[in-house]
C-alpha cells in the first residue's frame, strides 16, 4: 500500500567539520637535550554532501532533522602525529530534489540520477603543525596553524516530483479516483473543487517496473498566474514523461468536455517547461454519468485527430481501467526519461559566497586601500601582532577570502597601504606562507 504526504520544500542547516589544529611539539629523546620540532598537522574536517538515492520518495525526513554536521578533522600531535580526516556525512534525497543555497536562493544542484551528488559545504583544512614551518632560518618554530572552520549554511531542497505520469485535469474530474483505481494510493476523494492540495503519489508496479504517479490539484483557468495555486503544482509535473487529462465527461455536452481540455492545455503552454508537448492520454472519466454514446464516440474521433488515445473511464464502476493501464505504460516505455537531465551547478562554495559575502575594497586615497568586512574586520582586531603567527594567520585568513586578487583588481601595487578596521599593513602580494 503506498500512500505518501507530499512534503516538498524544506529547509536544513549543514555544517562541515572543522579541521584539526596543527600541534605544537618538539622531540623528547635520551641523550637529545634539544630536539627538533615535530608536531603533526591536523586531520580535515569532513565534507556534508547531498545524494540522490532511488528509494526515498519525499523529504519528509527533513521535517524533524534539520540540523547536520560532518565530523571534525583531529588535531595532529608529537612526534609527526597527523590527526585523522572527519568523516563525511552524507545527507540521502529523493531523486528529483534541487538543492538551493538558502542565502541566496542560488542553485547548487539538481539531483536527478541515483548516485547524483554534489557538496554542500566543504570541511575545514586542517592546521599544519609546527615541524612544517621548520627551516634553516627558523629551527624551533613555537607555532602551529589552527584547524580551520568547516562552511556552514542553511540549504533548501525542493522536489520537483519526478513522476512519470501525472494525472491533470479541472478540479472535481476524478483525477484523485483514477490514481485510487489504477495504483494502489489512497487519496481523498470527495465530490467538491480542490479536494486534493498537495499532489499524491501512487505506484503502479508491472513486471519490475515501478511507474510513479501522481494526481495534482485542479488547474484552473490562470493557474499560470498562480490561481488556485497554480503555480505550486506546475511545477512539480515540470518533469512527468506522460500526462494524463482527465476530462469529466458528466458535463453531457462535447464542447464543454473538449473545452476542459483546452484550459488545461493551455495553462501548460502558458506556463511552460515543455508540458503542453508532452504525450497525452485522455481519460473520459464518469461515463456512468453520461447516457448519451453518440457524444463519446465524437470526442474519440476528435482526440483521434489529435494524435491522442481517449479512454473511457469510470473510475467509480471500474470500467476502462485496465485499458487506461495497458495505455499509460505503453507510452511511459515509449518516452524513456531523457538521460543528462542531471545538472550540476557552478556551485559557489568558497567560503566568502557562503556565509559572509566577498570583501568590499575601497580606494581611500592614492595607494592606499581599505579592506571592508565584518568577519576579516574582527579576525584582525584580536590578532596580537606581538606574535610570531600573528601574519601568518592574517596572510591565510586574506588568502582565504581571495583578498589580494580583490586588492589587485582594484588597482592595488606592492607597497601600498591597506587598512583593515583600526589596523594598516604594507601590501605584499604573493608572499610566500
Ligand atoms: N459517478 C462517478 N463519480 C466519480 C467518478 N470519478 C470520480 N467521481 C466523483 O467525483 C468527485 C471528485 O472526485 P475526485 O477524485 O476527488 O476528483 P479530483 O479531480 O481529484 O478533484 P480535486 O482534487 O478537487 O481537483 C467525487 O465525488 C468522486 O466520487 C466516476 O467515474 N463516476
Ligand atoms: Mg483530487
Amino acid at each position: 500500500m503506498f500512500s505518501l504526504k507530499f512534503v516538498d520544500l524544506v529547509r536544513i542547516h549543514v555544517k562541515a567539520g572543522h579541521g584539526g589544529d596543527g600541534c605544537v611539539s618538539f622531540r623528547r629523546e635520551k641523550f637529545v637535550p634539544k630536539g627538533g620540532p615535530d608536531g603533526g598537522n591536523g586531520g580535515d574536517g569532513g565534507s556534508v554532501i547531498v545524494e540522490a538515492a532511488q528509494n526515498l520518495l519525499t523529504l519528509a525526513d527533513y521535517q524533524y532533522t534539520r540540523r547536520f554536521a560532518a565530523e571534525r578533522g583531529v588535531s595532529g600531535s608529537g612526534a609527526l602525529c597527523y590527526g585523522a580526516n572527519g568523516k563525511d556525512l552524507t545527507i540521502y534525497v529523493p531523486c528529483g530534489t534541487v538543492v538551493y543555497d538558502a542565502g541566496t536562493d542560488a542553485p547548487l544542484a539538481d539531483l536527478v540520477e541515483p548516485g547524483d551528488r554534489c557538496v554542500v559545504a566543504r570541511g575545514g583544512r586542517g592546521g599544519k603543525g609546527n615541524a612544517h614551518f621548520a627551516s634553516s632560518q627558523r629551527r624551533a618554530p613555537r607555532f602551529s596553524e589552527k584547524g580551520e572552520a568547516g562552511e556552514e549554511r542553511d540549504i533548501t531542497f525542493e522536489l520537483k516530483m519526478i513522476a512519470d505520469v501525472a494525472l491533470v485535469g479541472l478540479p472535481n474530474a476524478g483525477k484523485s479516483s483514477l490514481l485510487k483505481a489504477i495504483s494502489n494510493a489512497n487519496p481523498k476523494i470527495a465530490g467538491y473543487p480542490f479536494t486534493t492540495l498537495t499532489p499524491n503519489l501512487g505506484v503502479l508496479a508491472v513486471d519490475d517496473q515501478k511507474i510513479i504517479l501522481a494526481d495534482v490539484p485542479g488547474l484552473i483557468e490562470g493557474a499560470h498566474e498562480n490561481k488556485g495555486l497554480g503555480l505550486y503544482f506546475l511545477r512539480h509535473i515540470e518533469r512527468t514523461r506522460v500526462n494524463v487529462h482527465v476530462l469529466d465527461l458528466s458535463e453531457g455536452n462535447f464542447d464543454t468536455i473538449v473545452n476542459q481540455w483546452h484550459v488545461v492545455l493551455d495553462e501548460f503552454r502558458h506556463y511552460g517547461a515543455g508540458l503542453a508537448e508532452r504525450p497525452g492520454i485522455i481519460a473520459l472519466n464518469k461515463v456512468d454519468l453520461l447516457s448519451d454514446a453518440g457524444v463519446v464516440r465524437q470526442l474519440r474521433e476528435f482526440f483521434a485527430g489529435k494524435g491522442l488515445r481517449a479512454i473511457v473511464t469510470s473510475a467509480l464502476r471500474g470500467d476502462g481501467i485496465e485499458d487506461l493501464i495497458d495505455e499509460i505504460v505503453k507510452v511511459v516505455r515509449a518516452n524513456p526519461r531523457p538521460k543528462g537531465s542531471y545538472r550540476l551547478y557552478d556551485a559557489p562554495l568558497d567560503v566568502d559566497s557562503i556565509s559572509s559575502g566577498k570583501p568590499r575594497i575601497v580606494k581611500e586615497d592614492e595607494g592606499v586601500y581599505r579592506v571592508v568586512h565584518p568577519r576579516i574586520e574582527k579576525a584582525v582586531a584580536r590578532y596580537d601582532f606581538s606574535q610570531e603567527e600573528a601574519p601568518l594567520r592574517l596572510l591565510r585568513l586574506l588568502r582565504q577570502f581571495k583578498v589580494e586578487d580583490l586588492l589587485e583588481e582594484a588597482g592595488a601595487a606592492a607597497g601600498d597601504t591597506v587598512n583593515i578596521g583600526e589596523t594598516s599593513f604594507t601590501f605584499e602580494p604573493e608572499r610566500a606562507l
